[in-house]
């Protein structure tokens, strides 16, 4: 890239935050007299009762790039785009943005509330940089785009915010921005307006116009983006290829989503969330062991083989044993069942005593996720539950690199299959 040829440059931003109001105001009040004596304090350091809302964050865009920001709920993603906005300044490093601007930060921010939607446009087109005669002749087009004619010179407090979104999009877009920084707020919009700022936005895009979007729509951050920064507590956890940047995102979703179950599970080792039966059967230790046979390890590739171990005691004779594995999904109990006799293990008689039990899976086609794990004893015949352990393991799939472009979150099993494309007629 030649160095002339960036729209947006963040070079080593940090922005901090008080926790409470109260120390923020203490450190404005001394920050303010220092500064008369003229011994301000060093904004780069964290004083007490501070944080970093955004750490050391660096990028550069190209003209005609576009950058999804995405992270979990408080990572910074909101505090970067103010700060590239110039709505927040730094407390360190700097941003640089070439050409006219444009933002959406929040449905109605910029609008002043007692004045009419034309009012408004006027108001944020000209801060947008467009000349009194270049409004003129944008007006129709920008009142037309926001569907909002009847409504247009009424006052924009009586908007709703899906209105408000409108006519703040129909401005940005129609003044046709170098750089458009974009959050969340294109959600708000109906489903048909927001299929219509997509459209807007990929146009916008070709014309060569450089694109921030902070979302928490993968989809809507892969079908705009080229560019993805995955933040995490304030600082870059990954930052890169869209792809690439997604797939890590799509994990380290997974990897949440099991701590979280984990963190739920009662009792020593992950123990199950309940644990019922008539105790005649008792699994324990149970454990998903990947193929390379390490136990610890709780995440598997997509098809890679692995194995269910656990200790199985067996109090009093049964006749017609059944061990059976459940996987259940994020979304979906009962996505799966392992079950022995199924799978042709026909154990007969079981006399009490310990055994040792390994059901090993050479194939299996989950998409990347987080799945948990169920274990029941039951007879096959009166189909009494001996035993059973709900959720007491989890492993996450991860995502390969060569597939599940983001797709359907919602899908959890994977068939390959062959595509035919044959042209019929031209
Ligand atoms: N004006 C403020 N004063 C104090 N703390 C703030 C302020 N704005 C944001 N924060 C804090 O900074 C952190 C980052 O917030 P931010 O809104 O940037 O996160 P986000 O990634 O956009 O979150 P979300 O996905 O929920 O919108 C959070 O801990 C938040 O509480």
């Amino acid at each position: 890239m030649s160095d002339k040829d960036w729209t947006v440059r963040a070079e080593s931003v940090s922005k901090k935050f008080g926790l409470s109001l109260r120390r923020s105001m203490a450190h404005g009040l001394r920050d303010g007299l220092g500064r008369l004596v003229g011994a301000g304090s060093d904004s780069s350091l964290l004083r007490d009762g501070e944080f970093w809302a955004v750490k050391d964050i660096s990028f550069t865009l190209e003209r005609g790039q576009s950058l999804g920001i995405m992270g979990v709920n408080g990572c910074g993603k909101t505090t970067l785009l103010r700060i590239l906005t110039g709505i927040y300044k730094p407390d360190a490093g700097r941003v640089m943005l070439r050409g006219r601007v444009g933002a959406l930060i929040a449905a109605g921010a910029g609008f002043s509330p007692m004045l009419t939607g034309r009012e408004n446009i006027y108001i944020n087109a000209a801060l947008l940089g467009l000349s009194p005669r270049e409004i003129r002749s944008h007006m129709d087009e920008i009142v037309a785009f926001s569907e909002l004619e009847q409504f247009i010179d009424m006052p924009v407090k009586h908007y709703s915010s899906g209105m408000q979104v409108r006519l703040g999009f129909a401005v940005a877009a129609v003044s046709e921005p170098e750089v458009l920084l974009v959050d969340e707020v294109l959600a708000v919009g109906d489903l048909n307006f927001q299929k219509k700022c997509y459209d807007y936005l990929f146009g916008l895009k070709r014309k060569g116009t450089s694109i921030v979007l902070v979302s928490h729509s993968i989809g809507a951050i892969w079908a705009v983006c080229d560019r993805g920064l995955f933040m995490d507590k304030g600082e870059v956890k990954v930052l890169g290829e869209i792809e690439r940047v997604i797939r890590a995102y799509d994990d380290q979703n997974a990897r949440n989503a099991a701590r979280t179950r984990e963190s739920a599970l009662p009792g020593p080792g992950g123990a199950s969330e309940l644990i019922s039966g008539t105790g005649d059967v008792v699994c324990d230790n149970i454990k998903i062991v990947a193929k390379d046979g390490n136990a610890a390890k709780k995440e598997l590739h997509f098809k890679e083989p692995f194995d269910i171990v656990m200790d199985v005691t067996v109090h009093s004779a049964i006749d017609d044993l059944v061990i059976r594995a459940v996987l259940d999904a994020a979304h979906y109990r009962n996505i799966c069942t392992i079950d022995s006799h199924e799978q042709g293990l026909l154990v007969g008689r079981v006399m009490p005593g310990r055994y040792s039990l390994r059901i090993s899976v050479p194939a299996q086609n989950l998409r990347p996720g987080s799945y948990d794990l169920n274990i029941a004893a039951i007879t096959r015949h009166a189909g009494l539950h001996l035993f059973l352990a709900l959720k007491c393991g989890n492993v996450v799939v991860l995502n390969p690199s060569d597939k599940f472009l983001y797709s359907d979150p919602n899908a959890v099993v994977h068939f390959d299959a062959d595509f035919h494309l044959d042209q019929v007629s031209s």
